[in-house]
């Protein structure tokens, strides 16, 4: 891989054994012969100089014989903590197999056993016994480091396995480096501990988090406030990414910090752009548009409102719809059946927007606490598109998609629950209930479905990683101010533009995970390119620089030369 990262030479003050313990600047075997003898290495490493070629064959081997996925998750993990540039030089050599290593799927088991698996902390965990020192515990880790990116979870609502305590941050920050290109010494991730009401943990003697019950109301929003601001004072050009939190706070605080610096949540707007893009490649297979569809979207929390918001940003933005009657093509249903107005106080913050009237619903079926359930609705109003995150595996039963299939032709069915366990419906099933017609697309990744022809239907991942780190990275290398919904809109409309079903429809809805890295390069251009339109960035780059300012500034996993040198770099 050509790169300026290639040829770049450090000049680095640490010596021996403190070298080699920094994950940043080891290379392990991959020392040459006369950065052996300046770095005093000389008698501490085996003769053999490696190429980092050869490395990655030696741990690839190590890692194919570990039979386990979270095994194998447990040797990245300690790989990361040893070499930087091996374990992503390692993974972007085979990304499609490893992303589920170190991601959903497997990520939501190794941070389910954090505190049994642990070995060695990273990042920074600011933990609210101890917010009266928050900001020297801050500055102690950050203090001179050219920091861009935060990533932040109070890890409340990891993927769908609920209140995990500490967890999720770490993979989605290798994420951004693998498929962003970020610098990996550029972004921090960051665990707020505010406790946890998961029983399983607070009685766990092993937890290694604070085990209380979590804060909440005042006291949470200071402490999360708190936490922001250090950011805004210290890195008043970073972005800001908040993941994984609960439901009761995503969206707050998303609208809390929005135009005051450069704030992202992942599961509201990432996913809601990522669902976008793959539902404006399925109105390209069944050539028709995004306002000619009606959405059922079944569990209305932070992801559910956060595609249908963006969804009908959509059609508002590229169809020309006014936005009340976008609206109205969207059916949500959660926890109480379908939101409609009835509902009342059980309706959660965001809802409302969504609500439907009751009179259009007196004559539906309704269970016996009178609530309209999904087959009902999809009966009722024969969806064109139905969309998962609910976290219930199974939700999209065979009754609910046979109903589907039978009004329509090409059904867009999206069960986006991860990890892969929980999933409203497999795709091999939803693919064998439509008799092929479906149009898949899933939150983790799942094998091939086979047509009745014989031909392979691969199921696109729509995953928000296929477009997060290239709206970070647009957003942070323009220094944007905030991130606007102009920009995440030019970004997915580039997502959309790489679908390979536009040129086949019997091809995935989205790009492959194993083209992430180009995918979300041309992503972080278009944000880049629409944050400078729109006067927002920093930077005064002209629009045909934009291209090699991103590919310039990208990290590749690469060993740089070094050179010996007191006054270098040390940390
Ligand atoms: N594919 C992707 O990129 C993403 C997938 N997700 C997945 O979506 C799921 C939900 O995540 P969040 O929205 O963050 O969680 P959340 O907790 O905010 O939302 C889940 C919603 O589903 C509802 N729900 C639970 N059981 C239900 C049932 N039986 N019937 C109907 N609704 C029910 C809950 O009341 C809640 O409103 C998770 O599995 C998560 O991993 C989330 C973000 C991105
Ligand atoms: C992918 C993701 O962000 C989630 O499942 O929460
Ligand atoms: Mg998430």
């Amino acid at each position: 891989m050509a790169s300026k990262a290639a040829n770049r030479t450090l000049r680095l003050a640490l010596r021996g054994e403190s070298i080699l313990t920094n994950p940043r600047y080891n290379k392990g075997t991959g020392f040459t012969v006369s950065e052996r003898k300046a770095f005093g290495l000389v008698g501490r490493l085996p003769y053999r100089v490696n190429t980092l070629e050869q490395q990655c064959q030696r741990a690839y081997d190590q890692l194919a014989s570990r039979d386990m996925p979270i095994r194998k998750n447990t040797f990245l993990s300690s790989m990361k903590d040893q070499n930087w540039v091996l374990y992503y030089a390692l993974i972007r050599r085979h990304l499609k197999e490893l992303i589920p290593i170190i991601y959903t799927p497997t990520q939501a088991e190794a941070i389910s056993q954090y505190s049994h698996l642990f070995r060695r902390s990273e990042g920074l965990f600011l933990t609210y016994p101890n917010e009266d020192s928050m900001e020297e515990d801050f500055l102690e880790q950050t203090r001179g480091r050219d920091l861009q990116l935060f990533v932040c979870s109070d890890a409340e609502a990891i993927l769908g396995i609920g209140d995990q305590g500490v967890g999720i941050t770490t993979a989605k920050s290798a994420l951004y480096t693998l498929l962003g290109g970020i610098h990996p010494a550029r972004s921090l991730s960051v665990t707020l501990d505010v406790g946890t009401d998961n029983k399983d943990l607070l009685n766990d003697p092993l937890y290694v988090g604070w085990a209380r019950k979590r804060v909440r109301g005042e006291d949470y929003d200071r402490f999360i406030d708190k936490f922001v601001q250090l950011v805004r004072k210290y890195y008043p050009n970073s972005l800001l990414h908040f993941e994984d939190f609960g439901v009761s706070n995503a969206k707050r605080l998303l609208d809390r910090y929005h135009g005051k610096h450069a704030v992202f949540n992942d599961d509201i707007q990432g996913t809601g752009a990522v669902s976008l893009a793959a539902v404006m490649s399925a109105v390209g297979v069944t050539k028709s548009r995004l306002c000619d569809q009606r959405f059922v979207i079944y569990g209305a929390g932070t992801a559910g409102l956060g595609i249908a918001r963006q969804l009908r940003h959509g059609i508002v933005t590229i169809d020309g719809i006014p936005v009340d009657q976008a609206t109205k093509a969207f059916y949500l249903l959660d926890r109480y059946g379908l939101v409609k107005e009835s509902l009342g106080h059980k309706m959660r913050p965001g809802q409302e927007e969504f609500v439907r009237p009751d009179a259009e619903w007196s004559n539906a079926a309704t269970n016996e606490k009178g609530e309209v359930e999904l087959l009902e609705v999809v009966k009722q109003i024969k969806p064109t598109v139905l969309i998962g995150c609910s976290t219930r595996s199974g939700a999209f039963t065979e009754e609910v998609v046979r109903e589907m299939g039978k009004h329509v032709k090409r059904p867009v069915i999206m069960p986006l629950s991860n990890p892969s366990n929980l999933v409203e419906v497999e795709p091999k099933k939803a693919n064998e209930w439509t008799e092929g017609r479906a149009l898949l697309a899933t939150g983790s990744p799942f094998p091939p479905c086979h047509q009745p022809n014989g031909k392979e239907y691969i199921i696109g991942e729509c995953n928000n990683a296929l477009i997060y780190p290239g709206l970070g990275f647009g957003s942070m290398i323009t220094k944007a101010r905030t991130m606007t919904d102009t920009m995440i809109i030019a970004g997915t409309r580039r997502l959309a533009a790489m679908a390979p079903a536009l040129h086949d429809p019997d091809l995935p809805l989205l790009p492959d995970f194993s083209d992430a890295p180009m995918v979300n390069y041309e992503v972080a251009v278009a944000v880049a390119e629409q944050a400078i339109k729109e006067g927002i960035a920093g930077v005064d780059w002209k629009k045909e620089d934009v291209r090699a300012r991103i590919k310039e500034a990208q990290w590749v996993p690469t060993y740089a030369d070094y050179v010996y040198d007191p006054e270098g770099l040390s940390a």
